[in-house]
């Protein structure tokens, strides 16, 4: 990896894994046509000056969800390079209060289980993510 990360734009993202009563996960389907459109993601989006992550995975999932949620332990932070921009995603385990999911900034959500997840295309970056969740890494929201 050469100096030229460095010229690529950084995304800080806050992430929510999101877990139901029936310990199924929140997965959206990112938008048709846009930057890795069609893939499947834990809904989340860009922090904003002034706030911690934890506010704003909160802000993001009601902004793209309409629902509630508490967030809770820190899950595991990726840092990764694609070919047109750099991400780190802070995610959290989150436990869903209320609201149904509307899929407001997406074209789909689904609540799926851990073993289902491998059924759904992610981006690269989601690999490890995944994997932590297999691991147990953390405690649930
Ligand atoms: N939310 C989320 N983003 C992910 C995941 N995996 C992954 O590589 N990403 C990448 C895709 C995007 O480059 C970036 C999220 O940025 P975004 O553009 O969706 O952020 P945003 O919702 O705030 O949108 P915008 O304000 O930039 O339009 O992180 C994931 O599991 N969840
Ligand atoms: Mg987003």
């Amino acid at each position: 990896m050469s100096e030229t990360i460095f010229l690529l734009p950084h995304k800080i993202i806050g992430v929510a894994v999101i877990w139901n009563d029936q310990e199924q996960i929140l997965i959206d389907r990112r938008r048709a046509g846009g930057a890795m459109g069609g893939l499947w993601e834990f809904p989340g989006g860009k922090i904003e000056p002034g706030e911690t992550i934890e506010e704003c995975i909160q802000r993001e999932i009601y902004e793209e969800l309409g629902i509630e949620i508490a967030v809770g332990e820190h899950l595991i932070t990726i840092d990764h390079t694609y070919t047109e921009l750099r991400v780190t995603l802070t995610v959290h385990h989150c436990r869903h209060l209320s609201g149904v999911p509307q899929a407001i900034e997406c074209d789909e959500i689904r609540w799926v289980s851990l073993a289902e997840l491998e059924n759904f295309a992610f981006p690269k970056a989601n690999v490890e993510i995944i994997a932590a969740l297999k691991q147990g890494v953390g405690a649930r929201g």
